[in-house]
């Protein structure tokens, strides 16, 4: 069995944990062969691709990055894409079978094309953990820990000037990483797509805790719309996909915060600091789990399903359930950190 390797969409710590993983389990114990394929399902399209033999996946669970390169290629829509095409050059380099690295559009385009007969399974990676059908995606406890060193350090710089300190992080649709590292870092307010949260009540916030000698922390995701707005902020213009690249609300929030205050305020922007560096011990433990998981999927021959991880356990399920709507920050768990905001 010569199995191919892909890692899609934005890169994230941990991927290399999967592919090296991947290829020991299925030498080892399958005595299988690795082909990697570089930049997403642009490589297929391409035909560039690597040997990944043993030596070459040495030491990779403790790096950051991608050995194989990412895209946001789509396997359809670009050039020389679809599924007679693909299916053509994987047999031109001998795959019998690949491993989809991805998020929700990465594993919506793997579904796609397992639907037009191509054996594949996914394994679920974001920083942004929206997806559904696991419990958490490898890249999101790291991102969460860098968010969180950061606060921590926004924090001191923010008490002794008696500033607001706003931080904006990653979540284009979904708010799960301003949840988890503005409650870890003891955030005065959270701001999440999820939840379109009035700027008077954030200016509330701000002036409670500005009055109790205390300097406010807000944290806020990218894609969070201000009540009012139709959609979030997108400074930066249009990537090539033509999809909004996110940016600017954490400047738009600071200001109105000062505006509205009168609170000196300053505003930081994490960005891809959060997708760097090495993977925490989590990451790198789930994304070798992952890694095995996946070869064990395809020596059952169960094609169309992605490894997810239910509580401890690494389990197996449908592409088609994993991608049934992206997984939201729930109600409930907002309104637990609300208790903590402001007063
Ligand atoms: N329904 C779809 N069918 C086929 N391809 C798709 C589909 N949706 C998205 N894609 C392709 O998959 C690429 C990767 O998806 P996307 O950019 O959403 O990243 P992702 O895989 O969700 O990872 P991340 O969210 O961590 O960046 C897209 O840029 C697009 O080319
Ligand atoms: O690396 P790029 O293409 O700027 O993409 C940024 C996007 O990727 C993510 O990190 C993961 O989907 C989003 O949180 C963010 O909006
Ligand atoms: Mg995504």
């Amino acid at each position: 069995m010569r199995i191919g390797l892909l890692t899609s969409g934005g890169d994230c710590p941990g991927l290399n944990a999967v592919i090296r993983s991947a290829v020991l389990h299925g030498i080892k114990t399958y005595d299988y062969e690795f082909v990697g394929i570089r930049n997403g399902w642009q490589g297929l399209i391409d035909r560039n691709v690597m040997d990944l033999p043993r030596q070459v996946v040495r030491g990779l669970a403790r790096t950051g990055g991608t050995i194989l390169g990412t895209s946001r290629t789509h396997p359809y829509d670009a050039e020389g894409g679809g599924p007679d095409n693909i299916k053509h050059n994987m047999s031109q380099l001998g795959l019998d079978a690949l491993v989809a690295i991805g998020g929700e559009g990465t594993l919506a385009g793997a579904k796609r094309l397992y639907d037009d007969g191509i054996p594949l399974v996914g394994v679920p990676k974001t920083i942004d953990n929206d997806l559904r059908g696991t419990d958490y995606t490898f890249g999101f406890d790291t991102a969460v820990s860098i968010a969180t060193d950061a606060m921590d350090r926004l924090r001191t710089t923010g008490e002794s000037h008696h500033r607001c300190m706003v931080a904006e992080v990653m979540g284009r649709h979904v708010g799960w990483i301003a949840l988890h590292s503005g409650m870890a870092a003891g955030a005065h307010a959270i701001l999440i797509p999820e939840v379109r949260t009035p700027m008077e009540q954030v200016c509330q916030w701000v002036k409670q805790v500005h009055e109790r000698g205390r300097s406010p922390l807000v944290v806020v995701a990218e894609g969070f719309i201000p009540e009012g707005h139709d959609d979030p902020l997108a400074e930066a213009g249009v990537e090539a996909s033509g999809r909004p690249r996110l940016g600017g609300i954490g400047e738009w929030v600071t200001r109105t915060i000062e505006d509205m205050t009168g609170v000196e305020s300053r505003s930081t922007v994490l960005g891809h600091i959060q997708r760097g560096g090495a993977p925490t011990g989590f990451d790198r433990v789930l994304s070798t789990r992952f890694g095995m998981g996946a070869v064990d999927l395809i020596h059952a021959g169960r094609y169309g399903r992605m490894v997810s991880l239910k509580g401890t356990e690494i389990v197996q399920v449908d592409l088609a359930e994993a991608l049934d709507g992206l997984k939201e920050v729930p109600a409930h768990r907002y309104e637990e950190a609300k208790v903590l905001f402001g007063r």
